[in-house]
C-alpha cells in the first residue's frame, strides 16, 4: 500500500503552514518528518493520516495496483499516537482495552496480560488511566498503536516523556514493523535515524 500526497498546502487564517508538499510513501518503509518548532510537522502528519483536510491538494490511501482506497475505509488502515491524542481518562486500563477491542481498534485476542507483557509495565489494571504517569501513559498509547496491527503508523514525538529504558523499548518495537508504512514527526536525532528516509518540511516552504 502507498499513500500518496500531492499538492497538499494547509493555511490557518493568513497562516500558510504547510505549502505544496507531494511525496509518495510506501508500505514496508519508514519516514521521519523534521522541522523547527511551529513548521508544521503536526500539521503535516495529522493531513496525511486523513485526520484533518488540507486546504489545497489531496491525499489518497493506494493499493499496490494504484487504485484508490475509499475515504471511508481511511480510518480503519491508520494507527496513531501523539502527545496531544489523549487516552479516555476516566477508564482503568482494562476498560481501555476493552472498549477498543470493541471499536476493533485492537485485536479481539488482546488480553491485559498480553498487554503488559508487550509494553513491559504491569501498571495497576484498577488504577484509572488520569492516575497513571505521564510516561507511562505514552507508554501505553504506543503499546496501542504498536499492537492495532494496522498498515500505517503515525508517530507524533512518540518518545516525549519515555524514560531511556522506555525509549529502547520502543526503537526495539519499531525496528520489528517490517511491513508497515511508519511516518514519525520529529525533531530527537534518535527518533529521526530510526527511520529509513528524511523530510524536512522546510523544503516544502
Ligand atoms: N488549529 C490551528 N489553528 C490555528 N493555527 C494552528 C492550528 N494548528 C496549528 N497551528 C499553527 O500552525 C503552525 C504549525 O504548527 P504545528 O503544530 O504543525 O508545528 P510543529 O512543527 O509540529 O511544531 P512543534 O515542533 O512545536 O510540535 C504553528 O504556527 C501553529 O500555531
Amino acid at each position: 500500500m502507498k499513500i500518496l500526497a500531492a499538492h497538499v498546502e494547509k493555511k490557518f487564517r493568513q497562516e500558510w503552514v504547510v505549502r505544496s508538499f507531494s511525496y509518495e510513501f510506501k508500505s514496508g518503509q519508514s519516514y521521519a518528518l523534521t522541522g523547527p518548532n511551529g513548521s508544521g510537522k503536526s500539521t503535516l502528519l495529522r493531513i496525511l493520516a486523513q485526520y484533518s483536510l488540507p486546504t489545497k491538494g489531496n491525499v489518497n490511501f493506494l493499493l499496490e495496483d494504484h487504485s484508490s482506497i475509499d475515504s471511508d475505509q481511511c480510518h480503519s488502515l491508520v494507527a496513531y499516537a501523539a502527545p496531544y491524542v489523549e487516552l479516555i481518562e476516566e477508564f482503568t486500563l482494562v476498560e481501555l482495552l476493552s472498549f477498543l477491542i470493541q471499536l476493533k481498534a485492537l485485536p479481539a485476542q488482546l488480553s491485559l496480560e498480553s498487554f503488559q507483557k508487550y509494553i513491559e509495565l504491569q501498571p495497576d489494571k484498577n488504577k484509572f488511566i488520569k492516575n497513571y504517569s505521564s510516561g507511562m501513559r505514552q507508554k501505553i498509547k504506543l503499546g496501542i498503536a504498536l499492537l492495532a496491527n494496522k498498515p500505517f503508523l503515525f508517530f507524533d514525538e512518540p518518545t516525549t516523556n519515555l524514560d531511556e529504558k522506555a525509549k529502547n523499548w520502543f526503537y526495539q518495537k519499531i525496528k520489528e514493523q517490517n511491513n508497515s508504512l511508519i511516518i514519525i514527526a520529529s525533531n530527537e536525532a534518535s527518533e529521526i535515524n530510526l527511520c529509513q528516509h528524511r523530510i524536512s518540511i522546510l523544503d516544502f516552504k
